[in-house]
């Protein structure tokens, strides 16, 4: 699949686009892993229509790679993207790739002509980050096919502005998201953590999960979002039963009422061994922790069995944020896909 995406600064505004340096390599590739929230706590909704939250974000070992190459002058991002999930990504400029292109251009003073390929292995709309692991990517590749460098602090400053989620795909590990998810506090973790992950049928989407955990309190005093002093020790020991007991999602109870169907899958979970069974982040992928790898293949291939969901995946966690993984010295960084 190919889509055309015309961005702001790219068609023909010379004004604005200067050369950003000679020594640039023919494509970068970037891998950006998705994310489970440990915890999720969840406050009232704010003015601005977003909720605060103490959001404990793991990044798990499931991958996404986006690769970038330079465009046709005033094209503007270009994208393509291949995987089980394609046809359900916008190739247009919603694409959070596209907007993350456009956004550095911009900062920049630069045209976005770039030709983005995502390789998808993210479940698409499942409360797993996807498309704010690939706007993480693809801001990193572009910075370094532009050669701008531009300082960490302000690749998360646009990461902020692009989504609550994206600045998480690029730090990676384990991190105490506040605000609305997007003012990180790096976490330690002691251990590897074993997690399956069931995805559904359909996806679901976000605002309408918080919308549904807004009429769910409504009436209700809901109170600020903490993060829990066990679970942060559970994690920082890599102690996987405990971890299992602190679990928490205050957006499942919404994800349920919208998708009833998951508990299903939550009991067919904890049926077959899992520690622990929650629903990751929005949903309406179903997150399983295992008390090893062994036992996280055998938890799979009884939910696989349950019928009770589209497909399994096996990972663990945590894994490192978005990272340049090839540029122009390794032939494989093409955008082929
Ligand atoms: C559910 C989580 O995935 C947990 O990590 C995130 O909170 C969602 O992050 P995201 O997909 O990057 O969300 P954004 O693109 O920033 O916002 C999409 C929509 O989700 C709702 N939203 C998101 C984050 C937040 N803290 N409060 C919200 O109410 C808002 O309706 C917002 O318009
Ligand atoms: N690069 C992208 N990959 C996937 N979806 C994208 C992308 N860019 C924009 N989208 C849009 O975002 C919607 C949500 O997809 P995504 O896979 O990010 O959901 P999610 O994992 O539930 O997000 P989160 O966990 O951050 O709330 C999709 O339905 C799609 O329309």
């Amino acid at each position: 699949m190919s889509g055309s995406v015309n961005g702001t600064g790219s068609t023909g505004d010379t004004g604005r686009t200067r050369s950003a340096g000679s020594a640039r390599p023919d494509a970068v590739r970037a891998r950006v892993p998705a994310k489970v929230n440990a915890q999720l706590a969840v406050g009232g909704a704010r003015p601005d229509g977003f909720h605060d939250l103490a959001n404990v974000f793991l990044a798990v070992g499931l991958y996404d790679e986006v690769t970038v190459a330079p465009g046709a002058p005033g094209g503007g991002p270009v994208l393509t993207c291949t995987g089980p999930d394609a046809a359900q990504v916008p190739l247009d400029a919603t694409n959070l790739a596209a907007r993350a292109a456009v956004a550095l251009a911009d900062r920049h003073g630069i045209a976005p002509d770039v030709r983005i390929h995502i390789a998808k292995d993210i479940p698409v709309a499942g409360g797993m980050a996807g498309g704010s692991a690939d706007g993480a990517a693809a801001l990193l590749a572009c910075d370094t096919l532009w050669g701008l460098g531009t300082p960490r602090d302000e690749l998360l400053a646009l990461c902020a502005d692009l989504g609550s989620d994206v600045p998480f795909s690029l730090l990676g590990g384990a991190a105490l998201g506040t605000g609305r998810g997007e003012q990180l506090t790096p976490l330690s973790v002691g251990g590897t953590f074993h997690w399956v992950f069931a995805v559904a049928e359909e996806g679901l989407s976000t605002p309408r999960v918080f919308q549904e955990f807004d009429r769910l309190t409504a009436g209700s005093d809901v109170p600020p979002p903490a993060a829990d002093p066990a679970l942060l020790a559970a994690l920082r020991t890599g102690d996987a039963p405990a971890l299992a007991k602190a679990l928490a999602n205050d957006l499942q109870r919404a994800a349920l009422s919208l998708r009833p169907a998951l508990r299903a899958t939550l009991t067919a979970g904890t049926d077959a061994g899992a520690l622990a069974a929650l629903v990751s982040g929005s949903g309406p992928t179903t997150a399983f922790l295992a008390a090893d790898a062994e036992a996280a293949h055998r938890v799979a291939g009884a939910l696989a069995a349950s019928g009770t969901c589209r497909t399994t995946r096996v990972a663990a966690s945590p894994a490192r944020g978005a990272t340049v993984v090839a540029d122009t010295a390794d032939p494989a960084a093409g955008t082929g896909g």
